[in-house]
């Protein structure tokens, strides 16, 4: 005997006070042990073929779907809307895919008469012609793409205008393919699998994003302990199979925000940590805040096999680094970059690198020599200087090589070291057969990894086939100016793959949002990454963008719009406040201040730089100060040393309001002065 749960249980359980969520859990408890039910009362909905209803209490009742082998938790809730929910609902295996499905069951006597008043109505103020836009689409095309047989109609006939309703009703997978297809999407890029014939209809993959079998209680326990993540359970189709692979060399996992790759890279750490029984897996991203709020969400994965933890370690990559150096090698000190500053300008006024600017040398020290651990005169005359454009001549190169020599020998003196020095010792390591301590590695915002950091794990990746997942999207780099990863030893042509759900943002601000990048984005080594055909699970208001004269003008517009989302029932928390640096951090602390909030307050409404929001996310958010020397950020632009270098540095501006954009799940709003930064006219395009 199974039991399942579905995710529709999941969103009615978490809609229950705390109080009677204890309740349903001692009642699902008991039904796990006893799943006939036999000390449960149990009733059958009479409207429905296999839906029954478990008491909890007087009040409370479990709706179940009992059929064979299978007791599936599908809904639970207060006694007459139960039944409400239940009456209206059946569970089928779809004809064409074999998924188990939950359909609702179309009302058509009801819809008929609303639609035939409609009809009425139209004729009488003689208005254009209903759009349908699905009205062409053939039995087979619907059925492909797992659109129940009662649905086909009612899904040909309906209005654009309803089409939103209609998504709500339909099983996700039928929903997103029809979503595309109305966004300029193909139905045949939906096709689902067809199980094969007598398979269970549960472990269909589209099956799975909504059931999810039950192996023992205390998975059932944790999973009804705590506010209960979604995401834990109920996987897209395209997001487990990734997870779940037998990768035949590194591989990556894209797509654009929101899409769930964290998601993914943190599922696939937990394959691996229980498919293998020796692993010692290091899951892993570049920043502290974004290493802590994964290893919470690995926590919260685990929870029903702590036992796994054992097996992971959750730090920032430098972290790891640093660790294994110490361990090995000794403790590492690090150079800080207002050191390396300081090297250059006394090699300056010693004299040398004569011709150039102490910003040039700073960079070409960042993104070339240092990255590429260039340790000598003859090495560096032949270093691809990738990412860099101004080319030097014979005479350029030694001047500037008598600086890096010098800077090389200051920070041996100073006893420092680089992080790029700290990786290729390790890297060392690695490639000398030294165990290391992991045997897989996963990466989550691999956008933004360094050339050392690229090249250690390009060593990892040579360990095993399975040893590296990466998961990150090049639209969101903004770190680093981009360099090929092939010619660093770490190679995943044809296994970089994308994902094309989006989880966290509104149709209508993704869709915004995506207007920042081109609908494809090649990385240096070729592989080109489609953004389009992108769907949002959910729709929500216009995104706004307002342009005003006067700082107090924007203060006033931001300060309504927190009050109005507090209004809407939001807590201070899940709204952020992003801005392009530091030096308009104060604009957002007078916004919040003149909502009458105290902006102190730890629960209050966050307050972060463009490049901190990175991995956060909101329910609402305002990406306030984007004013025309603002974003992109015209010191930044001015300083950079390398002319050719600024085309890289203004995209990777634009990936910068692209992430900030993107951190909103309900409501966006974009605020700056006249005449405001130039990515908002991309923003705000037709196009
Ligand atoms: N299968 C799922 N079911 C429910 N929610 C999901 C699922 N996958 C992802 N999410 C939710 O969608 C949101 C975005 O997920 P995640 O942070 O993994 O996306 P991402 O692609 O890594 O985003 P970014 O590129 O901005 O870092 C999160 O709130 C996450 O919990």
């Amino acid at each position: 005997m199974n039991l399942l749960w579905s995710s529709t249980f999941t969103d009615a359980l978490g809609k229950l006070t705390p109080q009677e969520q204890k309740q349903v859990k001692l009642t699902a408890t008991d039904l796990l042990f006893d799943p006939k039910g036999n000390g449960i009362q149990l009733h059958r909905v009479e409207k429905t073929q296999g839906l029954w209803t478990a008491r909890v209490s007087q009040d409370l009742r479990i709706v179940l779907h009992k059929d064979g082998d299978h007791t599936l938790l599908v809904y639970v809730g207060h006694h007459d809307e139960a039944y409400r929910w239940a009456e209206r609902r059946k569970l089928v295996q779809h004809e064409r895919t074999g998924a188990m499905q939950i359909v609702e069951l179309v009302e058509r006597v009801e819809e008929r008469l609303v639609y035939a008043e409609k009809v009425v109505e139209a004729e009488q103020a003689k208005p254009l012609p209903v759009r349908k836009p699905f009205a062409a689409l053939t039995d087979d095309q619907l059925l492909d793409v797992g659109v129940p047989r009662d649905w086909l109609e009612p899904v040909r006939e309906a209005p654009e205008a309803s089409v939103d309703g209609l998504f709500d009703s339909l099983p996700d997978e039928a929903a997103e393919a029809l979503l595309d297809f109305l966004t300029g999407g193909r139905l045949e890029d939906h096709i689902a699998l067809k199980a094969a014939p007598g398979a269970d209809p549960y472990t269909h993959p589209d099956a799975q994003r909504r059931f999810r079998v039950l192996d023992n209680v205390e998975e059932l326990q944790a999973a009804l302990d705590q506010p209960f993540e979604k995401w834990a359970v109920f996987l897209h189709p395209a997001q487990r199979s990734l997870a779940e692979r037998d990768w035949s060399g590194p591989a990556r996992v894209t797509g654009s925000a929101g899409t769930g790759k964290t998601i993914v890279a943190l599922h696939r750490a937990v394959h691996i940590a229980k498919d293998e029984a020796d692993a010692r897996i290091l899951l892993t991203t570049f920043s502290k805040p974004l290493a802590l709020s994964l290893g919470r969400k690995f926590e919260i994965l685990t929870e029903a096999e702590p036992r796994l933890r054992e097996k992971v370690q959750v730090r920032t990559l430098d972290q790891a680094a640093y660790e294994l150096h110490a361990k090995h090698f000794g403790q590492p000190s690090i150079a800080k970059p207002s050191q390396i500053r300081s090297a250059i300008a006394d090699a300056i006024k010693a004299g040398l690198g004569e011709g150039l600017t102490p910003e040039f040398l700073f960079e070409e020290w960042e993104e070339v020599v240092d990255a590429w651990n260039v340790t000598e005169a003859g090495a560096y005359a032949v270093v691809p200087r990738i990412g860099r454009r101004t080319r030097l001549g014979p005479q350029q190169r030694d001047a500037a090589w008598s600086v890096f020599k010098f800077v090389r020998e200051r920070l041996v003196q100073r006893g420092v070291m680089t992080w790029s020095q700290v990786f290729a010792r390790v890297q060392e390591l690695q490639e000398a057969g030294e165990a290391i301590g992991y045997t897989h590695v996963v990466v989550d915002e691999a956008q933004d990894l360094s050339v050392a950091q690229v090249k250690f794990l390009g060593a990892i990746s040579k360990g095993r086939a399975d040893a590296l997942f990466l998961a990150g999207d090049i639209g969101q780099r903004i770190f680093h100016l981009p360099f090929s990863w092939t010619r660093l030893g770490l190679d995943i042509r044809g296994r970089s793959h994308a994902l094309k759900v989006n989880y966290r943002t509104s149709h209508q601000i993704r869709s915004m949002a995506d207007k920042l990048l081109p609908a494809t984005i090649a990385d240096m080594d070729g592989i080109e990454e489609g953004r389009r055909g992108t769907v949002s699970i959910f729709d929500g208001p216009e995104p706004e963008v307002v342009l005003v004269d006067a700082f107090n003008q924007e203060r006033d517009i931001v300060a309504l719009f927190i009050r109005e989302c507090l209004d809407a029932k939001m807590l201070q928390s899940e709204i952020g406040v992003l801005v392009r640096g530091e030096g308009q951090l104060g604009r957002a602390r007078e916004a919040i201040k003149a909502a009458g909030l105290d902006v102190r307050d730890e629960a209050g409404v966050a307050i972060a730089t463009m490049h901190d929001a990175k991995g956060l996310e909101f329910r609402a958010v305002v990406v306030m100060a984007c004013d025309e020397d603002v974003v992109p950020d015209a010191q930044r632009l001015a300083t950079i040393g390398d002319v050719a270098d600024l085309e890289a540095a203004f995209e990777t501006e634009r990936h910068l309001l692209y992430v900030a954009c993107t951190r909103a799940r309900d409501r966006l709003l974009v605020t700056g002065l006249e005449p405001g930064s130039e990515f908002l006219d991309d923003l705000t395009s037709q196009a």
